[in-house]
């Protein structure tokens, strides 16, 4: 029976369960106040973070934060996602200091991984500490200028097909381009990470480009899940917390495993990243001081693969857009591109790619003004003045202008006010694989085609809300004009 004494002790657990839920919010929500440090005034339930991956994507936020603390005038700020206050710095000589020359304070970023459960998260990108230093080390010879040499053919030979590829499908519509250059990139990741022919080019709905779009396209409480984890690290994993989509990542997981084995068996040796991985792991597949694990080279061929594709074609469809608004611009690339190639009977080289002055140019201004990226997370990891980090890029002036990236102006600027790899010793590893995938694409696609926008193209152009990444909402649908 519900006497009257037992409803009262439970609107008093209520009524108490209140009360502290709302003085812990309270004391949260005083962090920067208590440290003196300038801050945005935080609202519940999100924090500084409303409409957060529902209505605003993260880069959409950081933007509103960055005017705000700019108009300001302030140096560094702090704000709150949920309830956690992270300190954001804009003085660039302040980012440098946490990015490079204090990097000691901030060696891990925000993330989470676990190896039990979800053996592929635990990769470069999520891991800490001293695990985090001993696999950088390793893994860092796989994309030296050497060896993007070895893949620049791989590069160069799926470029040529993408060409045909658009030559055919624009003939029966406008080309939707991020679609296209996704299943570019699925295939030359695909081939250079894992050795495999995707052929997303031919088939759209290869599984190798289904499961890997599944892989940054959660559904809402997977991504719930996320959060938690990021949030609350040591009691999701206890609780077998993951991050990769299970379907996805059985995929991925059987798809190394097969190959690896193979070429195990069969002797055979490829120029890619997985045969590298594959010669750091230890005869018996067991853990030594410089052998990774089967787990460890499986997670670390994933992660290339999933950091690889996502990025650059992001970089790649907003190139593509902006050139097609830019008619001037899409004519001087064009020109250096047939200037270049014509003094080689129209072969591209590695040298050539590099050489490419104005294509860099274009590059980097998509880099600037879409940055894929938008989110440099560090934790502080030692005592520091501040206890931690979220950097904003800069995203000025909405003009696409090359010009930017000239020698001149290249040089006259901050080290640190252009970060779309990000920089200091957790630089993007695949930083040269990036822009020589995308650049060898680009050149080949402006020497054959002329890009207009059709008018099915939704402008301005929607971020997808709901994506971590910079990532385009709807199509970009481009006119495509054989030359
Ligand atoms: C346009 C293309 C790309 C962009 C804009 C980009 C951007 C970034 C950024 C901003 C970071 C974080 C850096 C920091 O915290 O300071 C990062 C990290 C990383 N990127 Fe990239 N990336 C691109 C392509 C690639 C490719 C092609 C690969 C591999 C094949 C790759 C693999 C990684 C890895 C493994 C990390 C983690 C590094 C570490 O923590 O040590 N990325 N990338």
């Amino acid at each position: 029976m519900f006497t009257a004494s037992a409803f009262l002790n439970v609107v008093g657990v209520i009524l108490a369960t209140i009360i502290l839920v709302y003085a812990f919010i309270k004391k949260r929500f005083s962090y920067w106040k208590d440290r003196d440090v300038p801050y945005i005034q935080p609202a519940l339930p999100h924090g500084n973070a409303e409409g957060l991956l529902s209505t605003k994507s993260p880069s959409e936020c950081l933007v509103e934060f960055y005017n705000t603390m700019k108009a300001r005038e302030l140096k560094y700020a702090g704000v709150f996602f949920m309830t956690t206050p992270i300190f954001v710095p804009l003085d660039l000589d302040l980012i440098k200091q946490i990015m490079q020359t204090d990097f000691v304070h901030f060696t891990d970023r925000r993330s989470f991984y676990n190896d039990k459960a979800d053996p592929l998260s635990a990769h470069i990108f999520s891991l800490t500490g001293q695990r985090w230093r001993n696999l950088r080390v390793k893994l860092t010879p796989t994309f030296t200028s050497g060896k993007m040499k070895l893949m620049f053919p791989i590069i160069v030979k799926i470029a040529e097909e993408f060409v045909r590829t658009v030559d055919e499908e624009s003939r029966v519509e406008p080309l939707e381009v991020k679609d296209a250059c996704g299943r570019f990139l699925t295939d030359v990741i695909g081939n250079c990470a894992f050795g495999i022919e995707c052929n997303s080019l031919k088939d759209p709905n290869t599984e190798f480009r289904v499961k890997g779009k599944r892989v940054v396209n959660l559904t809402n409480f997977e991504m719930f899940i996320a959060f938690l984890s990021i949030t609350f690290p040591t009691v999701m994993k206890r609780l077998g917390g993951r991050v990769t989509p299970k379907e996805s990542a059985d995929f991925y997981w059987n798809v190394i495993k097969d190959t690896t084995e193979y070429r195990q068996r069969n002797g055979v040796r490829r120029n890619d990243a997985l045969q590298l991985l594959i010669d750091m792991m230890h005869k018996n597949g067991e853990d030594g001081d410089n052998t990774l694990s089967f787990s460890e080279i499986a997670a670390q061929a994933f992660v290339f693969f999933i950091a690889g594709f996502e990025t650059s074609s992001t970089l790649f469809s907003f190139a593509l857009m902006e050139l097609a608004v830019n008619e001037d611009v899409q004519d001087r690339l064009r020109n250096e591109v047939n200037e270049v190639l014509n003094r080689n009977n129209g072969e591209i080289t590695y040298e050539d790619v590099l050489g490419m002055r104005y294509l860099d140019m274009v590059v980097n201004e998509t880099l600037r003004k879409y940055p894929p990226v938008p989110i440099l997370s560090r934790v502080c990891t030692k005592d520091y003045k501040v206890p931690g980090t979220d950097i904003i890029l800069k995203v000025d002036e909405e003009k696409f202008d090359p010009t930017r990236f000239n020698d001149e102006n290249k040089n006259g600027r901050h080290q640190f006010a252009f970060l779309p790899f990000g920089e200091g010793p957790r630089i993007c590893i695949g930083l040269r694989f990036g822009l020589m995938q995308v650049k060898v694409g680009l050149a080949l696609l402006i020497k054959n085609f002329k890009f207009k926008m059709n008018p099915r193209t939704v402008l301005p152009i929607k971020l997808d809300p709901k994506n971590v990444l910079t990532e385009i909402l709807e199509g970009i649908w481009l006119d495509v004009e054989r030359i």
